[in-house]
Formats: structure tokens, C-alpha cells, sequence
């Protein structure tokens, strides 16, 4: 039995034993999940030294502060998140119980990325954990250390056998997917996620895509360029530009070109000083492949600042291209890498245009002092989440679903998102066997006054908590009213209603206040 086989067989055994469902159980797991954080810190810190040649401060900064912050939220918050949730009923439900149950799916299977292999591989984890599923947990490759360290003392910390970690490349990602699981989260590229969803679809799992692409930056003219510019350069050159919601391009209009570039230039030498190269905040290229990559995409535009690059190291400098062409190699992939092309536009409609004709972005960026251009774009655009003034910063913020859109991605997660995601949101509706007279609106003989009727009680919404005292007192009057000329009325067939025509009441239907006029013709 391969060592796949094997972790989804432990996994889908212990979920079926019913260890994941209390709430406790998962407050213990999601503790353990934050001790392995505090606890292992050095070791997370040394394994992304070596993968990415990510700092020291910049490891907590990036990657686990975020989910130390999600698990106490889940933690805080789990017993609200879990519970029944009312539902709004209407009059033929007003007496009796209906609800939404979060139950969980079953076994999980996270596929993490490499970029920020902790905060992509254990955020689904804790939400995972928290909605009472198992998950199959498989780290990326392409970060040899990280890979190795998540394997080795995970384990340590989380029941391992409901939250097994499966290292391996490929091979071991495809032997996964052959595998029947209740859901599927995959975090990376677009190619690989139409693989993810074609292995889902033979056992109809459902998918979280995780994707990326090449999310716009719009600089209005009418905006503080250099804070702008500042923004923009941390967005970009953190982690080497290898960031799902880098700002991919700018756009902006031809006369402010030149002051972006050297407000650029001021601000990557105020962060990584004038040689990038020896400052430990600055990043590495995560291998040779993707290092020959970045750089091809240069090839036919012209640089404005760095370009320095050492493929012995994988490094290159922060880099600007100025005066690109739709058409350059640069622009027909997402970079992933700290390239950063301008694109001079007439006006903001035109960057309305250029943005819309291309696929749907994870992230679109709109820089200025003009609300009603902020509002303007975000109108007439679509995207996985907008930012505006600022970069990075809503992937922290846990009451903000994050996730793509189109070809950016499908699903969303993140706090309580990433609970409702991985959880099954049952609804759930109890009655008595009372009351019988209610129903025979709804029974056969069909007649055009039963339908009235149903109409009535069906399409008419009560939120109770709404309603006043004396509304409440005259709707139950009503309702007791019906079923006692219901019960009435089927003994005597013919009977008509039209003594109800003055009832009227307070009625909520779609949000709104109705006058719900009972007319009952039926009969
Ligand atoms: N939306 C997000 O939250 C988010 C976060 C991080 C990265 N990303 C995106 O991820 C991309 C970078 O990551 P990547 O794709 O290079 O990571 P990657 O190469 O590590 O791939 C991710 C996972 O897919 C698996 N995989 C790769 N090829 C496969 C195949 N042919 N069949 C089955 N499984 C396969 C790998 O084993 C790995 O676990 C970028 O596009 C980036 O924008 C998105
Ligand atoms: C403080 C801001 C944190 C930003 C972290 C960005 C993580 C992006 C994950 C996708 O690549």
C-alpha cells in the first residue's frame, strides 16, 4: 500500500469514528496547531531561509502571524460559528423549527504552494479543523526544506492520524487525486488547477481553487505618488515579486511615468538598500526554472531600474520596465517574480477596458484621492478582492473572504469563510404532526382557492423579530383562524372564505413590509 493510500485510509477511518465532531476536540487540535507555531518557530524560520531567503522578522510578519491571529479567532468563535443558525420562515413554517446545521464534509485534501508554503498550506488547515473535518495534508515540492520540516514535526503536534501530512512531488499529488475525498483545496497555478478540478469531478468533490494571475495596479494622476509608489513597492518586491496578489503591472497615465519610476527607485533602496543582494530582506527566486523564467520575460522591454541578476543565487534585483506594450512577453503571463511593467493609458476608462478585456484578476489595486474614481472602478471591474490606496494588506483580514474569481480562482476562505467553506450548511426544518389543517392547501384536489391560499402562506416571509408584540398576536390569530376554517371546511367542501377578505396584517416579503391581504378564495 503506497504511503497515499495509506494516509487517506487512516484519515477517512478516524473521521468515521466520530473523534472530530465535538467542539472541544477541535479547540484541542487548533491549540495544538498554535503551540507547533510558537513552539517551532526557529525551525519554520530556517527551513524558508533556505527555500526563499526569507528573513527572520519577515517569516512571522508574512506567514504565521496571520494564522496564529486565524486559530484564536476560530477558537473564539467556533461555538457561534457551529451552532444551529435560524432561518427566516415563512407563514406555512411560522411553529416550527428551521435552521441551518454546519455539519462536517469528511476527509479534506489541502494542496498547499510553495510561495508561502506555511500561511497556504495550514490557513485551510484550521478551517478545516475547525468545521470538524479530517484532511490530508500535501505541502509543496517545489520548497524542499519547508516540505520537509511540515512532514517530519506536524505530526508531532496534531493527530496525525486524522491530519496526516503526504510529502512527495507529482507523482504523489496525482496518487492523491485518484482518491476519493469530500473536498478538495488546492492553492497554485491555473494549469494545475484544471487538473485538481478534472480528478474531482470523477468522484463529484467539490473544489477551492486557490489560483493567481495578473492582478492590475491603476495610478491615478490625482493621488500622493510617492506614499502611492511606496505601497506599491513593498506590494511587489516582498517575497521577490513571488506573491499571489503581487501588483502584477501598472498602469497609469504617460506624464506621471517617469515620477513612479523614481519614487521606485527611492523606496526599494529605502527597504533593501542600494545592493538588494546583500539585504536580508530581500528574497530569492525559489529555483533555476522559474529564475530562467522571470528573466525571459524581460527580453523585449526596456528597463528603467535594476535587472541585475545572479543565476548562481537565483536572485534578481527589484526590477521596472517602462513603456510596455500590451503585446510584450511580460504581459502574457502572470510574473511571479519582482518585475514590475508600466503600461501608459489615456484615462481611467481606458484602464477600465484593458482590465476587462483580460481574465478575471485575484487582485486589482487602484491608487488615488478620489473616491468616486475608487468607486467608479470597482463598479465597472471585476476581481477576487479590490484594494485601493494600499497593497497585500485585505489577505490579512480575516472578516474579508479572499479568493479568486473566473480564472483566478473559485471559493473563498479566511475566518469564518474558511469554516462555512469546508463545512456542509444543512438545512434543517422540523414540524410536529399537528396541525393538520394547514396542509390542505397543499394536498390534492388542487383548486384555484387552495392556491390562493398557498400563495399566501408560502410566498409571505415572517421575521418574527420584527414583528411587534400585537403583529405577532394578530398573525398566530390568523394562522389559528385558517386552521380552524380549514378543519372546518373540510367538512363542508364547498364553504368559501370570502369572510376573511378584511384580515389583513403586517407582513415582511422579501425584506420588505406588505399588506399580506388575505384573500382565500379556494374551495
Ligand atoms: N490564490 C492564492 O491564495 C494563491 C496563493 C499562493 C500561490 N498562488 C498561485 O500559485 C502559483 C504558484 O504556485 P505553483 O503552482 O507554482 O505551486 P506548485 O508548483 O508548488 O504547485 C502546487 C501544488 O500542485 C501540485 N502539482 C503540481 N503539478 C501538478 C500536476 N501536474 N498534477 C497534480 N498536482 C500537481 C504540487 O505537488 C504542489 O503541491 C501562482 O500562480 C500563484 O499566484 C495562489
Ligand atoms: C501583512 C501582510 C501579509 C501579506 C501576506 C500575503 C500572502 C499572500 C499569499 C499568496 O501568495
Amino acid at each position: 500500500m503506497s504511503q497515499e493510500q495509506r494516509a487517506v485510509e487512516r484519515a477517512r477511518k478516524a473521521f468515521c469514528t466520530g473523534r472530530t465532531k465535538p467542539l472541544q476536540y477541535r479547540i484541542d487540535q487548533l491549540k495544538n496547531l498554535q503551540r507547533f507555531i510558537v513552539e517551532r518557530q526557529k525551525e519554520i524560520a530556517d527551513a524558508l531561509k533556505k527555500d526563499l531567503n526569507k528573513s527572520e522578522f519577515g517569516t512571522p510578519l508574512y506567514e504565521t502571524m496571520g494564522l496564529e491571529g486565524e486559530i484564536s479567532l476560530a477558537v473564539s468563535k467556533l461555538a457561534e460559528w457551529a451552532a444551529p443558525r435560524p432561518a427566516t420562515k415563512n407563514l406555512l413554517t411560522v411553529s416550527d423549527e428551521v435552521y441551518i446545521q454546519p455539519e462536517p464534509l469528511g476527509v479534506v485534501l489541502i494542496i498547499g504552494a510553495w510561495n508561502y508554503p506555511w500561511a497556504v498550506t495550514l490557513q485551510p488547515l484550521i478551517g478545516a479543523i475547525a468545521a470538524g473535518n479530517a484532511a490530508v495534508i500535501k505541502p509543496s515540492e517545489v520548497c524542499v526544506h519547508t516540505s520537509k520540516v511540515m512532514g517530519a514535526l506536524l505530526p508531532l503536534y496534531i493527530d496525525k492520524e486524522v491530519y496526516p501530512v503526504v510529502t512527495g512531488g507529482v507523482q504523489e499529488t496525482q496518487e492523491l487525486l485518484q482518491h476519493r475525498f469530500d473536498y478538495i483545496f488546492y492553492t497554485g497555478n491555473c494549469t494545475v488547477g484544471k487538473v485538481i478540478m478534472e480528478a474531482a469531478a470523477k468522484h463529484l468533490t467539490p473544489v477551492t481553487l486557490e489560483l493567481g494571475g495578473k492582478s492590475p495596479c491603476y495610478i491615478d494622476k490625482n493621488c500622493d505618488i510617492t506614499i502611492a509608489c511606496r505601497r506599491i513597492a513593498w506590494g511587489k518586491y516582498t517575497n521577490c515579486g513571488q506573491t499571489c496578489i503581487a501588483p502584477d503591472y501598472i498602469l497609469c497615465d504617460p506624464s506621471i511615468q517617469d515620477r513612479i519610476i523614481e519614487e521606485i527607485k527611492k523606496s526599494v533602496k529605502e527597504f533593501y538598500t542600494e545592493d538588494p543582494k546583500t539585504c536580508s530582506d530581500y528574497g530569492r527566486i525559489i529555483n533555476k526554472r522559474h529564475f530562467k523564467r522571470v528573466m525571459t520575460l524581460l527580453e523585449d522591454s526596456t528597463i528603467a531600474m535594476g535587472g541585475q541578476n545572479d543565476e548562481s543565487e537565483c536572485y534578481i534585483a527589484p526590477t521596472v520596465l517602462k513603456d510596455v506594450k500590451p503585446g510584450a512577453k511580460v504581459m502574457q503571463e502572470e510574473i511571479f517574480g519582482p518585475v514590475l511593467p508600466i503600461l501608459c493609458i489615456g484615462n481611467v476608462d481606458e484602464a477600465i477596458d484593458f482590465i476587462n478585456q483580460r481574465e478575471k484578476p485575484l487582485a486589482l489595486y487602484i491608487f488615488s484621492s478620489d473616491n468616486k474614481l475608487i468607486k467608479h472602478m470597482i463598479t465597472e471591474t471585476s476581481s477576487g478582492g479590490v484594494l485601493a490606496n494600499d497593497c497585500l494588506v485585505h489577505f490579512s483580514v480575516s472578516s474579508l473572504p479572499f479568493g479568486g474569481v473566473g480564472n483566478s480562482g473559485m471559493g473563498s476562505y479566511h475566518g469564518k469563510f474558511s469554516f462555512d467553506q469546508l463545512s456542509h450548511l444543512r438545512g434543517c426544518l422540523i414540524k410536529q404532526l399537528k396541525m393538520e389543517g394547514m396542509n390542505k392547501m397543499r394536498y390534492p384536489p388542487h383548486t384555484a382557492k387552495k392556491l390562493s391560499w398557498a400563495r399566501f402562506f408560502i410566498l409571505n416571509q415572517v421575521e418574527l423579530s420584527k414583528l411587534g408584540r400585537w403583529a405577532l398576536f394578530a398573525l398566530l390569530a390568523v394562522v389559528v383562524a385558517v386552521i380552524l376554517q380549514m378543519g372546518y371546511n373540510s367538512r363542508q367542501p364547498r364553504q368559501d372564505f370570502s369572510g376573511h377578505k378584511s384580515a389583513k396584517i403586517s407582513l415582511l416579503r422579501n425584506g420588505k413590509t406588505l399588506p399580506g391581504q388575505i384573500n382565500p378564495n379556494f374551495c
